[in-house]
């Protein structure tokens, strides 16, 4: 392989704020990190902070900045009238990255696992399939050929088209129509874009094939940033209901601690509170840019609810809280005082809530075969979240798990230990739900925001399951149909729960428990 045609190659994602950034930087570590010999491109629009660009360019070769809408191009004038699409056809930027001959785009929620290079042998549009509806590609990883023909075209139908999920992802599949059908080639293998609905809608098939997957992608509106760590056990608690495997944050998580987040601009993160910050931190070890842009007060507006959020859900949502944790950087400990609490003891909140627009689609599992009600009104004869919130009952069955030890250059996934099951006693000595219980009470209100909106999930899901139980033939019908109670029964932590228990009895035969908890 020539030096020459890599050069002309390359992974190229987008974000247009610092959060997303935060994506991209663990992104491009992960594509380090499994030897890639493409170039790493990130385009940016304005809503990316200086210091955050500074810190991209540490580890991306280009970052090129785009419009969300450029009022002197032609085709983006007509958009002026269809804001909603404003940050979709950001994406369809990549396009004009001519100075590359063939690109793959990758989300800004994307994770390397192993080596993709050779996804730059296939041809535009090659992409994998869409979970959701397997005769549409999902559009956050695709192979493409930098055209400003292709560019304008897009933009072009665009406008007189539209996409029908309000995404690219929907317009993509309009443009490139004939992808289900035309050439299997450009299908690529669903291991180079496994996203998170696979790891329960088809638990079997996951475990089998789990050694060849290549990418993890993080869909929906919880993206592993809005997870909270834990500095002292060094895991992710994972929230309930997203779908995304508990290794694969964890492998996102120290991808992060590891070459992201010591190099994070204190001021920045700073800059984001909205309560009771933290003592300033040392300067990072990289302070690219001194001097960070003024960074808009995020107080939730007034009008939101209890937690600072608004409950937009089932409206097209125009803002949410979102969280990311202030971790401290690594310093070297000093002795302790004796019978001073370690600052290690205590699990380091999130603290910073900003405020980003969502125009994609949520895949978070909300729907329900139970209720009639829009999940978006609370019922009313419930007790009020509080009691929830004070009861622990956010992450009903955190299962700690370890992930890649990158550091000890270990292989990124370790399959056999990833799938057993953990213990429910976290590393230092307090049981799961101890842990869950002092995690949630240590919350502030301004950290309360997705925690806040979570919590109304679990209230529906405790009403739900107080409700009679359906005839169990009925619901495996339910489940055979794709109808599965996600938000009971179904939750992604009882199925991952029994599958635990599953594999940890190698002689059982492993399939899909739908019905009430079997007895043993
Ligand atoms: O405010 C935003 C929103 C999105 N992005 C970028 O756009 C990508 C797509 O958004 P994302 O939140 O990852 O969407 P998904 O949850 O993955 O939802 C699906 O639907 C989207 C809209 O059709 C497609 O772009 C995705 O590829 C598809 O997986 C992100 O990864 C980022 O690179 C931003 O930079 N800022
Ligand atoms: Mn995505």
């Amino acid at each position: 392989m020539g030096e020459n045609r890599e050069s002309q190659e390359a992974f190229v994602t987008l974000a247009t704020n610092d959060t997303y950034a935060l994506g991209c930087l663990v992104l491009a570590h992960s594509l380090r990190r499994v030897g890639t010999t493409r170039k790493l491109v990130v385009m940016v629009s304005v809503g990316v902070s200086d210091s955050v660009r500074g810190q991209l360019g540490s580890v991306f070769d280009q970052i090129v900045p785009v419009n969300v809408l450029d009022s002197s191009d032609t085709c983006n004038l007509a958009l002026l009238g269809r804001p909603d699409l404003s940050v979709t056809f950001t994406k369809f930027h990549c396009w004009r990255l001519t100075q590359f001959k063939k690109c793959v785009f990758m989300d800004a929620d994307t994770l390397v696992i192993r080596n993709i290079d050779d996804l730059f042998d296939r041809e535009e549009l090659s992409a994998a399939p869409d979970a959701g509806w397997p005769d549409c590609f999902n559009s956050g990883v695709f192979v493409f050929e930098p055209s400003e023909d292709t560019y304008k075209k897009l933009l072009d139908y665009a406008v007189t088209a539209g996409s029908f999920d309000g995404g690219d992802q929907g317009l993509l599949n309009l443009f490139f129509k004939n992808w289900a059908t035309e050439d299997i080639k450009k299908h690529l293998p669903f291991t180079y874009n496994v996203v998170s609905q696979a790891f329960y809608s088809y638990l079997p098939a996951f475990k089998q094939f789990y050694d060849n997957i290549k990418v993890v992608h993080f869909i929906g509106a919880v993206k592993p940033w809005h997870h909270s760590f834990n500095v002292t056990t060094r895991t992710v608690t994972p929230l309930p209901s997203t779908g995304h495997s508990q290794e694969f944050l964890q492998v996102w998580w120290d991808i992060f601690m590891e070459s992201v987040q010591p190099y994070l601009d204190p001021q920045l993160t700073l800059s984001f509170q909205t309560q009771d910050p933290p003592p300033a931190p040392p300067p990072p070890p990289i302070t690219q840019h001194p001097e960070p842009p003024p960074v808009q007060e995020t107080r939730p507006p007034s009008g939101l609810d209890l937690y600072g959020h608004s409950n937009t859900r089932g409206q097209p949502a125009t803002s949410m809280c979102i969280l990311y944790p202030y971790v401290p950087p690594r310093v070297e400990e000093e002795e302790p005082a004796p019978g001073a609490p370690s600052s290690a003891e205590v699990a380091v909140p999130p603290v910073a809530v900003v405020d980003v627009p969502i125009v994609y689609r949520d895949y978070q599992v909300l729907e329900t075969h139970y209720s009639e009600e829009p999940l978006s009104s609370v019922n009313p004869d419930l007790p009020p979240a509080e009691h929830y919130l004070a009861q622990g009952d956010l992450t009903p069955h955190p299962t700690p798990t370890h992930g890649a030890d990158y550091r000890n250059g270990t292989p990124a996934v370790q399959p056999e230990e990833g799938l057993q099951g953990s213990p429910d006693i976290i590393d230092n000595g307090a049981t799961a739900e101890e842990e869950e219980k002092r995690s949630v009470e240590s919350l502030s209100d301004s950290q309360a925001g997705i925690v806040g909106d979570l919590a109304n999930i679990n209230l529906q899901a405790g009403a739900l399951e107080s409700l009679p139980k359906k005839d169990d033939r009925e619901r495996k019908l339910q489940w055979e149909q794709g109808q599965a109670d996600y938000m009971g029964i179904d939750r992604f932590d009882n199925i991952k729960a029994r599958l635990d228990e599953k594999i940890s009895q190698p002689n059982s035969e492993t399939k899909l428990a739908t019905g009430e908890s079997e007895t043993k």
